[in-house]
Order: structure tokens, then C-alpha cells, then sequence
């Protein structure tokens, strides 16, 4: 049977915004304040999914969340009418409004952790929503999430769903910008990586000192007992702290992998040495063959890894097994990381070809094309079981960007988030996508 990876892009939500929220994600913080065009970045965001489908790639579509996000508000105190728990918040405590605000579940990357069918113990695809404890603002997005995966993936026969882990910082997880599988053909078991920042519960673990490690071992220790993984197809493995706290967040900022192969940052993992020869022994007794491909600091630094975001690319297989990177524009604009990438094509391993891609609104706020997407290998059955409306189709495509010209605006900045009026374009466009989307009723203001 056929099988597939298919790509599932967040759609940019109205308020996208710079309110520099993320510490230790070096694009957030030197962003701030930033005039941001949320027309523009779903625009951007679309132009890529569009491109993907027209190489032949299987595209979906995950939809933004409500924001700003009254409920969290009044959960934190503030009262009266939707419009007053706004006012009152801008008025007294701007940065809480801000976090409620965040366009932020468009990078869907963090918006779970997907083990598929053939890897899990029941034969179902598992799926649990990221808590993404660490930052306040992200912590808000996992019940909207889950609402919206099931309404995706809405066909027990064929997805399992788990709620977010504990909402404590020992149990942090950022979903599967940390999680990575190889195999040999998307349908077949394969090796599910997981890369932690620390251990919650072991001191025996280095931590990085500067900048918070957002993963711990002991949540994707949990995700592969809910999903029902076989210890033969999974790895740990520790991110180097000295790169978190030089700005590499999440892995996905310094490898990232696809099939049989892992591109990755010499400085990416500790003990790296011992980390691929597990990988690529554990993937051999699957019937594949791991290719690293691994990118010297005299080549690249870390430093220009996380400015150029090289790593946070889609490497995506194309119909005669080569393979195709997919990144930013900020990768061209770097003559190093450009060089790189023309000897890395021009040279006889498996990345073949190079495409860019121009993602400024989202990159500018530390999301690149890999945080922009949520993978999800599927079977030709499984993928007939996805909510057909959720995959892109040209005919979608064309009703999307009209609908983000018809409800986004053309530029946004912190003192807007205080108009009441942003709160009612937002669910005007919102309550139109669930119908677009047939996702039924999954946002507070149409459930509450
Ligand atoms: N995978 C990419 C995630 C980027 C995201 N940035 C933010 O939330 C920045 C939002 C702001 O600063 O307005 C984060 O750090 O989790």
C-alpha cells in the first residue's frame, strides 16, 4: 500500500504579532516590537503550501487559534464583557494581553508529537498535543489544538489522540520540533528519535546555563509509552546545552531528518558519536541505511546555523528517492550558508536540489519552514480517512487567500491589540474557516 509524509502547515492567524515573548529564541527577543503584517505572513505561509502541492507533495492545512484569547484573561482575573477583559488588560498589564494574543500555533511543528501507524503497538496513528509549558503564551494553545486534530484526524480505527502531558515544566514538551523518524519507506516501522534538553528527574544530565531547556527526557519517555513504541525503534539522545544557550531552542534549529537520512550540525547532540551509531544500527535492523550528513563548524557556525536557520529546512523525498531541502530566504542572504548549500548539492549525497523560500513575517519570530509544518506519515487508507477538507487543493488554496483578504490586516502593532474590534475580526474570520475547513465548532467563542 502506498504511504506518504504528508505536510501540515499552520495557517498564520490574524493577530500575528513581535511581542518578543520567547526568551532564549534570539529572533523573538531581537524582533519586539516589530510592525508585523499578518496578511503578509499567511500570504507567505500559503505561497509555500501552494508550491508543495504543485511539486506533487501531500499538503494539509491546520487552522490558527482564537486570539486574543479571552478565556485565558479571565482566568487570570479580568472581567466584564469580552470587550472590557480586553480593555482592562491592555490597560493594566500590556505583556499578559500581548502572550494572549500570539499568532504563535502556526508553527504546528510544536503542535504535537505523530508516531505512525507502523510504529505504534495498536497499528493506529498516535498523537499527543505539545504542552509547551515553558512560555506562557504557547501553554494556551494544546485544548484548541487537540479540538483541531480530532476534527482532523476524526476516525478511531485509524488515530489515537492523548491529551498533553502534565502541565509542569519536569514534563515539558515543545512536540515534534524535538522528534524525528527515519525509515526506509514512510509505511514500514521505523526509528523515532528523541532529542531532550534535560532531565527533570536524573542530575546525573547536563543542563545549558543561560537560556531554558524547553524538552525533558522524561516527556518524550512519556510519549513513547503512550504511542506504544517498541524500545528497538526509538532513540534518546541529549541536545548539546551549549547550543540552547546559543539560541538553538529546539532541535529542529540544528538537524533535521527525513527517510534514511539525518542533516545535522556537528555541535548538535552530546555524545554524537554514539547517538548516529545507535540510530543507524536500530534503523539497520529496520532494513534502511542512515546517511548523516553532517555540517562542520568551519563550514557553518552555530551561531550562523541559528541566524540563517540552514537546519530548520524540509527536507522532503522526491519520486525518484533524491532528496529536496526546502529553506528560507535568509539561507541565500548568508554568503557562508549559501556556499555551503551550493557545494552540499553540487556534491554526490542524497540532497540533491535546494529550493528558497521567503518567510520573513514568521522567521522574524524564530519560525522557519521546518516549525511551520507538521509531519505526518500516513498510509493511502489512513489518508483517506484525514477530513478531505484539510488537504490543500488548488480550489482551497484560492479560497484561503481570498479569505485571509477578505478578514487580515495589513499591518499590526502592540497598541492594535488593545481594540476590541481585532477580537471580532478574528472570530468573524474564524467561525468562516471552521465552515471553509468543515472542522465543526472548535474555538471557545463557538463552544463556550
Ligand atoms: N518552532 C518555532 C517556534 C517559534 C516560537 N516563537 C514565538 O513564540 C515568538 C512569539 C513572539 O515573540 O511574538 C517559539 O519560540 O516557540
Amino acid at each position: 500500500m502506498n504511504a506518504y509524509e504528508v505536510n501540515f502547515d499552520g495557517l498564520v492567524g490574524p493577530t500575528h504579532n513581535y511581542g518578543g515573548l520567547s526568551f532564549g529564541n534570539v529572533a523573538s527577543q531581537s524582533n519586539s516590537q516589530s510592525i508585523s503584517s499578518p496578511k503578509e505572513a499567511a500570504r507567505q505561509g500559503l505561497a509555500k503550501m501552494k508550491a508543495l502541492m504543485e511539486m506533487g507533495f501531500q499538503q494539509g492545512v491546520l487552522a490558527p487559534q482564537e486570539r486574543p484569547d479571552v478565556a485565558a484573561l479571565r482566568s487570570l482575573g479580568f472581567s466584564g464583557s469580552d470587550a472590557q477583559v480586553v480593555e482592562k488588560a491592555a490597560k493594566t498589564a500590556m505583556p499578559l494581553l500581548a502572550a494572549c494574543s500570539s499568532a504563535s500555533s502556526m508553527w504546528t511543528a510544536n503542535a504535537c508529537t505523530v508516531s505512525p501507524g507502523a510504529d505504534t503497538a495498536d497499528g493506529r496513528v498516535h498523537f499527543t498535543a505539545a504542552n509547551l509549558n515553558c512560555k506562557f503564551h504557547r501553554s494556551i494553545e494544546h485544548p484548541t489544538t487537540s479540538r483541531i486534530l480530532a476534527a482532523m484526524f476524526a476516525n478511531e480505527r485509524h488515530f489515537a489522540h492523548h491529551a498533553a502531558l502534565p502541565a509542569v515544566s519536569q514534563f515539558g514538551d515543545e512536540g515534534a520540533a524535538n522528534h524525528t523518524r527515519f525509515s526506509k519507506h514512510y509505511g514500514e516501522p521505523g526509528v523515532e528519535f528523541f532529542v531532550f534538553g534535560r532531565s527533570a528527574f536524573d542530575r546525573r544530565f547536563p543542563a545549558p546555563q543561560r537560556y531554558p531547556a524547553r524538552q525533558t527526557l522524561e516527556a518524550s519517555q512519556a510519549i513513547a509509552r503512550l504511542h506504544g513504541l517498541d524500545e528497538a525503534g526509538v532513540v534518546y539522545a541529549q541536545q548539546n546545552p551549549a547550543v540552547i544557550d546559543q539560541g538553538v531552542f529546539h532541535n529542529d534549529v540544528i538537524a533535521v531528518g527525513n527517510g534514511e537520512v539525518l542533516f545535522h550540525h556537528e555541535d548538535a547532540f552530546l555524545d554524537s558519536d554514539r547517538v548516529i551509531a545507535e540510530l543507524h544500527d536500530k534503523l539497520a535492523r529496520r532494513g534502511g541505511r542512515l546517511t548523516a550528513v553532517r555540517v562542520p563548524r568551519e563550514a557553518v557556525t552555530v551561531d550562523e546555523a541559528v541566524r540563517s536557520y540552514l537546519f530548520n529546512s524540509q527536507l522532503l523525498s522526491r519520486a525518484d528517492g533524491s532528496m529536496l531541502l526546502i529553506v528560507p530566504e535568509e539561507c541565500r542572504n548568508d554568503e557562508r550558508v549559501w556556499r555551503y548549500l551550493s557545494q552540499l548539492t553540487a556534491d554526490d549525497g542524497p540532497i540533491r536540489e535546494v529550493k528558497v523560500f521567503d518567510l520573513k513575517q514568521s522567521m522574524q519570530n524564530g519560525g522557519g519552514p521546518a516549525c511551520l509544518r507538521l509531519r505526518v506519515a500516513l498510509r493511502q487508507d489512513e489518508l483517506d480517512a484525514v477530513n478531505p477538507r484539510v488537504l490543500l487543493t488548488p480550489s482551497l488554496y484560492d479560497e484561503l487567500v481570498a479569505w485571509v483578504d477578505a478578514h487580515y490586516r495589513d499591518r499590526l502593532v502592540e497598541t492594535d491589540l488593545a481594540d476590541p474590534q481585532l477580537l471580532v475580526e478574528c472570530r468573524t474570520a474564524l467561525d468562516e474557516l471552521t465552515r471553509i475547513l468543515k472542522l465543526g465548532s472548535v474555538y471557545p467563542f463557538q463552544i463556550d
